[in-house]
């Protein structure tokens, strides 16, 4: 296939990347690189580095041949940071996202695959959360992924476009040949942040909360490997041949931040300082995933299913590049 990927260049889209690469995809990244590093992509694969805002620059792409689909990984995916700027998300997500499927449509893209989000179910009463679950945002980011899933759904029903809304739950790990990890300027994310503290490069962890209704007081949430995610993506493609689909993505257990404190412990052999903090806005209590539909619709299966094997994974990455990308160790 030839496909075209934003946001490529980031965490999770550069797993993708090289999944796609290693089947003999022909794979176009485009991405500003305000969070992506070059150095996460495999070094044939092209990059034009633009905003998705541009559209001439869009255009220019997408006018470019033929392509079979486009994958949209390109976003601001920040819970607490939407709660501060909520129609700065509103406007890059969702607005810049319609204008994408716009020209996807324009251009005669035959498929679309969405970085979708389990932020958009709030605070769901029952677990496992599945695809039958009340849709209800907790945060301005969630609810700016819903408008690009009912963009979606408006752009298959008028105008054939083949989509698949993928609703990762809490990415986490590393590709398990070290190709790719994960370096956020500056890192918000659980599972990197623990392992610098666990490496000494940090003092100690922030924990956001331990008074929710869990059965250690902090958040509990369902760690999903990238790799299975982009297994997940590879199945999606296939899968959209036959209509499109939209499918909650997650390893099926939930772990406290406690939980997850302990895991990077074991697996680097040091203590994790760590401090209780009040909550962060935004965060809900618990979200684990019920992934059943894209198991039976697909054969999808995650491969990491025990949180130390994820978090070895990260951890190698980072041991590997002890500041980020751009300086191996
Ligand atoms: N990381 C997670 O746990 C998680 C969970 C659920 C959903 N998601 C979604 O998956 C996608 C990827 O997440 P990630 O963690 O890899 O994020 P990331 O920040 O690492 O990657 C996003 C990439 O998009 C690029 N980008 C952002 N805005 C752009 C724009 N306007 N124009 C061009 N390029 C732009 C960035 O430079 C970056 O390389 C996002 O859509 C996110 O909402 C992530
Ligand atoms: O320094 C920190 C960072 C995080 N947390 C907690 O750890 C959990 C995970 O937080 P984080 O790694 O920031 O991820 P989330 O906020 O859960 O969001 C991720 O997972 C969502 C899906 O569940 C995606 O939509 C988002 O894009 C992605 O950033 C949450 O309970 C946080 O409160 C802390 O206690 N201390």
């Amino acid at each position: 296939m030839r496909l075209l990927v934003t946001g490529g260049a980031g965490y999770v889209g550069s797993h993708i990347v090289w999944a796609l690469s290693d089947r003999g995809d022909e794979v176009v990244v485009y991405d500003n690189l305000r969070q992506g590093h070059r150095e996460a992509l495999p070094p044939t694969v092209r990059l034009v580095e633009a905003e998705l805002a541009d559209e001439a620059a869009l255009d220019a792409v997408l006018g470019d041949g033929h392509w079979d689909g486009v994958l949209h990984f390109a976003a601001l995916s920040l819970v607490g940071e939407s709660m501060q700027r909520p129609f700065h998300y509103m406007t890059e997500n969702a607005g810049l996202g319609i204008r994408l499927i716009d020209a996807c449509v324009r251009h005669g893209v035959g498929r679309f695959i969405l970085s979708s989000t389990a932020a958009l179910f709030g605070n769901p009463e029952t677990m496992p959360i599945t695809e039958t679950t009340r849709i209800d945002p907790g945060s301005p980011y969630g609810e700016s992924k819903l408008m690009i899933e009912r963009a979606l759904y408006w752009a298959d029903r008028i105008h054939g476009l083949r989509y698949a809304c993928l609703r990762y739950f809490n990415a986490a790990g590393a590709d398990p040949a070290g190709r790719s990890g994960e370096d956020h300027r500056p890192e918000t994310h659980l599972i990197p942040l623990i392992i610098e503290a666990a490496l000494g490069l940090r003092p100690e962890i922030l924990v956001f909360g331990d008074d929710y209704p869990t059965p250690d007081g902090t958040c509990v949430r369902d760690y999903v490997h990238v790799s299975d995610l982009a297994q997940a993506h590879l199945a999606a493609l296939a899968r959209i041949e036959t209509g499109s689909a939209t499918y909650n993505l997650g390893s099926g257990t939930g772990h406290s931040v406690l939980d997850v404190i302990r895991s990077v412990e074991r697996v680097s052999g040091r203590p994790v300082p760590f401090r209780m903090m009040p909550r962060r806005p935004g965060d809900p209590a618990v979200l684990v995933a019920g992934s059943d539909l894209i198991r039976s619709e697909t054969g999808w299966t995650p491969q990491y299913t025990v949180l130390d094997d994820i978090v070895a994974t990260a951890l190698a990455w980072r041991q590997a590049h002890p500041n980020g990308y751009g300086n191996a160790a």
